[in-house]
């Protein structure tokens, strides 16, 4: 039988659904992060205030949530969306963008992380300080490799029952037991703001998209992006026109080329 699972059988599911995605992301993030899903053929949606947030994700197909410009009144909307999304059985994924950097961001992730995201997203530096460890990383940058936050996310994803996705040069995505890392991508991307955080909103579409397979989602949405982002990075002569011609790619990438150019191996 036809694997379902993997990334282009994936990304066809997904277009299919066009799932509605509640992003609760950052100021910095919103406008991009709005065009790469619509670009991906996902649907989303920037909810994020308190008087309706819960609301939405109760109607929403996948919740995601980042901390990139944090206030009180939106942790507030973010807590009330994972509890909805919770209730309603909808997969979310916390994206902890610098959470080591201040009191208020570390105490906002711990009450996030007692809700039980599907999903956590981050970069090495976060992942490493999210598992107790000593990270490099500067406000919303890593200065830390891949390699040496992949203990740290198995150590996560076995804590808290989620997957853990780390991203950087090669991604590694672990559900505690199995792992996976997924090469490509463009020395770019970590040129362009908020790309991170696009991906994050990607995941939740591939989550909302599959059921009960989020490890095979975050591959997919993984795959996606660095199938794209080598296919932009190739042609690109910085970081401007990289970031229009990565929209592009990520429009026209079909399944077939997805599957054929993914490199995706066990870890
Ligand atoms: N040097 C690199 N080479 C190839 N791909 C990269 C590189 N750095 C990052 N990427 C890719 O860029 C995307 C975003 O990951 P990154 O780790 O930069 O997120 P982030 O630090 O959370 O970003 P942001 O906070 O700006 O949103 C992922 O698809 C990742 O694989
Ligand atoms: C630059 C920046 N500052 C807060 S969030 C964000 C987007 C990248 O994480
Ligand atoms: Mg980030």
């Amino acid at each position: 039988m036809q694997d379902q699972t993997t990334a282009g059988n994936l990304l066809r599911t997904m277009r299919a659904n066009s799932p509605l995605v509640q992003c609760i992301t950052n100021f910095v993030a919103m406008n991009i992060a709005a065009n790469v899903m619509l670009a991906a053929g996902a649907s989303p949606a920037m909810v994020h205030a308190e008087e309706e947030a819960g609301e939405f994700a109760a109607i929403s197909g996948a919740l995601t949530i980042n901390i990139g410009t944090l206030s009180s009144g939106w942790l507030a909307g973010m807590l009330k969306a994972a509890r909805s999304a919770n209730n309603a059985g909808k997969p979310w994924v916390l994206d902890p963008v610098a959470h080591y950097a201040t009191a208020f961001r570390r105490k906002a992730v711990a009450q996030l992380l007692e809700l039980q995201p599907t999903i956590i997203r981050g970069n090495a530096s976060e992942i490493i300080a999210l598992a107790g460890g000593t990270s490099r990383g500067q406000g919303v940058d890593s200065r830390d490799a891949v390699e040496q936050a992949e203990d740290s996310a198995r150590l996560l994803a076995e804590k808290h029952g989620c997957i853990v996705a780390v991203t950087g040069v090669t991604d590694f995505v672990t559900d505690g037991q199995k792992a996976k890392r997924i090469a490509g991508g463009s020395p770019f991307m970590p040129q362009v703001t908020a790309l991170g955080c696009s991906l994050t909103c990607l995941v939740g579409a591939f989550a909302a998209a599959t059921t009960n397979a989020p490890f095979e989602a975050t591959v997919a949405a993984l795959a996606v992006f660095a199938v794209a982002g080598t296919q932009a990075g190739a042609a690109a002569d910085g970081p401007g026109s990289f970031s229009w011609r990565f929209l592009d790619a990520l429009a026209s990438l079909t399944p077939e080329v997805l599957d054929r150019e993914a490199r995706v191996t066990v870890a």
